[in-house]
């Protein structure tokens, strides 16, 4: 991906601020137990940079390119106040469900991760069908299998979740031809398919649009570049969207919600409450859900919560370092561009 930078701060500017972080996790998500960040302070407030750390440079450039846009440039305006979020459930027990759903007091929507590796089509059903019996018939069930799926066993799994009335689901395959292919097979079903990792690990963030092979985009402000760039390219793709967190600490939630509020329509509820799957975070007023949603607000570290929270020495030098080849990769893009 083409990742055009606006603003380029030097590095030394960044590095002087800058703080490592490693957030222990209620439950397991992704593989992830802790999750490690950096964030750093800009002349518009404190940012994040934190790709997944087995994610390469040239992907990870287009993270920092947005924690340069939250922190360095004019934030858009803010069409609303708060942002709806959905809970979050991760690839828990049928049983621990309605422990996950109590961390997100008053959500009407829930996001439940399928398709995890080790488990069975069996156990995606007992936690979907706990998730329905939580949120009683008014509720709004999405499920999320990050492209684990077949094209067949994509369909075969959505023909046995049908029956607790999906809002959509997302990435069930891989490629944007799959997408297309499953698309067509579920649509006498009336099951919508959302795209996300064909949005934010693509070449080209607008093709799956393009191809009409989803409808509805999950969209993440820092793999895609940050906050500008985001809303050109949901303005370009045309579809409904939902923003999404990619566990970022309440630094990179906030990003995510200036670009929720930004939208000039919001039809669904976002992927911005994951705040509530860290047992700490990396500031005291923590951008938590409450009665469903979470502010639009700028949010300030605590020195105590970065101390406490600091990720080891060896950890905070490879943050650094990436940091240093990630901003020297923008920095010879824009060159090139000149
Ligand atoms: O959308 C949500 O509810 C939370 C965010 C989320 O699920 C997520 C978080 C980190 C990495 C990937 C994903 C994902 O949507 O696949
Ligand atoms: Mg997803």
């Amino acid at each position: 991906m083409t990742t055009s930078v606006h603003e380029i701060p030097p590095l030394g500017d960044v590095l002087r601020t800058a703080h490592v972080v490693a957030l222990p996790m209620v439950t397991r998500f992704r593989g992830i137990t802790v999750r490690e960040a950096a964030v750093f302070e800009g002349p518009n407030g404190w940012t994040e940079f934190s790709p997944f750390v087995e994610y390469g440079d040239e992907e990870s450039s287009a993270w920092l390119a947005a924690a340069f846009d939250y922190g360095w440039a004019e934030a858009p305006a803010a069409l609303r106040p708060s942002i709806p979020v959905n809970a979050t459930v991760p690839a828990v027990a049928a049983a621990d469900v309605p422990a996950v759903l109590a961390r997100f007091p008053g959500a009407r929507t829930a996001k439940v991760k399928v398709a995890d590796p080790g488990q069975s089509l069996a156990d995606d059903v007992a936690r979907v069908a706990a998730v329905r019996e939580a949120l009683g018939s008014e509720g709004r069930i999405r499920v999320d299998a990050n492209a684990l799926w077949n094209v067949d066993e994509a369909e075969h799994a959505i023909r046995a979740l049908e029956q607790f009335d999906l809002e959509y689901v997302e990435q069930p395959v891989a490629t944007v031809p799959e997408l297309a292919e499953l698309r067509r097979r579920v649509s006498r079903l009336g099951i919508l398919i959302a795209a996300d990792e064909s949005v934010r690990k693509a070449a080209d963030p607008l093709a799956v649009a393009r191809a009409g092979a989803a409808d509805v985009l999950v969209i993440k402000a820092q793999p895609l570049g940050g906050v500008s760039t985001a809303l050109s390219i949901m303005a370009e793709a045309g579809l409904p969207c939902v923003v999404s967190s990619a566990l970022d600490t309440s630094i990179g939630l906030a990003m995510g919600a200036a670009l929720a509020a930004a939208l000039p329509s919001l039809e669904f509820d976002c992927g911005l409450g994951t705040a509530a799957l860290f047992e700490s975070d990396v500031t005291d007023a923590p951008l938590l859900p409450v009665d469903g949603a979470i502010p639009v607000r700028r949010v300030v570290p605590s020195e105590s919560l970065l101390a406490s929270n600091a990720a080891s020495p060896e950890r905070r030098r490879w943050w650094l370092a990436r940091i240093e080849r990630c901003h020297g990769l923008l920095s010879a893009a824009r060159a090139a561009a000149e």
